[in-house]
């Protein structure tokens, strides 16, 4: 089923004079993980931006299932069934584990955070059907014991895998996780590794732009490698390992000069 296939074509994107992104297409299948590499600067984290509606491309368009997402605002992606973390952790601090989550899961509802807060009947329904995804969600990712923890209590592995639990209680079809094995500790490196591939099994197709290139070869179906903007490689962790303008590309030299 091509449904929910995501087909990035031609997107490029300026920063006044400098190339970001340029002349990219690639396409991720439902139920795959896409890994997006490449050396520092690439444009990894500008076409994540361009995917989720942060940022508008300069050039071309993004369909999700043949429907057009490139002009629709951030929050409408998330309901079109794109769902992202960031780089930088964004925690409420003051909230709850709980509802950090909840409030994923009210981008979907009708009523909103707000709204549920106030109390209106409808809002008391989705603020009751929020905190019902939130738990089981919690509970599927291992977090169900902090649930009413502060958010600020959480080691940085927990705060990591609360971050993607908030993407995923939007239910989306496509979860495109910005980094989330930087900066943690070994253990949490394969805990927060577990739980993107578990949540792939259940059918969440993946984008994750990582740097652990050793995690990216082991968990991705394919690989996408930028490099100054350009794609310059795609297809199998071993097709792209073995591809000399990847090598090229990281290492700074063309692969056969050494
Ligand atoms: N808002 C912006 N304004 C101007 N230039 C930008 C902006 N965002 C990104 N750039 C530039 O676009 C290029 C691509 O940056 P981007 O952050 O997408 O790369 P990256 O592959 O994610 O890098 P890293 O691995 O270091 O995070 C860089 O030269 C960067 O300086």
């Amino acid at each position: 089923m091509s449904d929910f296939q995501l087909a990035v074509h031609s997107i490029g994107r300026h920063f006044g004079g400098l190339r970001a992104l340029h002349d990219v297409s690639f396409v991720v299948p439902p139920g795959q993980i896409c890994s997006v590499i490449g050396p520092n600067g690439a444009g990894k984290s500008t076409l994540l931006n361009i995917l989720s509606g942060v940022t508008p491309p300069s050039a071309g368009t993004i369909t999700l299932g043949g429907r057009r997402l490139d002009r629709l605002p951030a929050h409408r992606r998330v309901v079109a069934g794109i769902a992202r973390t960031f780089q930088n952790l964004q925690l409420f601090d003051e909230l709850t584990v709980l509802e950090n989550v909840m409030i994923g899961a009210h981008t979907r509802s009708r009523s909103g955070f707000v709204a549920g807060l106030i109390g209106s009947p409808g809002a008391r329904r989705d603020t009751a059907s929020a905190r019902h995804t939130a738990l089981q969600l919690l509970d599927r990712l291992g977090l169900a014991d902090r649930a009413q923890a502060s958010a600020q209590s959480l080691s940085y592995g927990e705060a990591k895998i609360m971050e993607i639990a908030r993407a995923m209680a939007s239910e989306p079809r496509i979860l495109l996780l910005d980094e989330p094995l930087a900066g943690l500790p070994g253990g949490a490196v394969e805990r927060v590794a577990q739980v993107v591939v578990d949540l792939n099994r259940s059918g969440t197709s993946i984008i994750l732009v990582e740097h652990n290139v050793r995690v990216v070869m082991q968990l991705s179906h394919h690989i996408v490698v930028l490099s100054n903007g350009e794609l310059i490689s795609e297809g199998t962790p071993q097709h792209v390992q073995a591809d000399p303008a990847v090598i090229e590309a990281y290492l700074g030299e063309p692969a056969d000069a050494a």
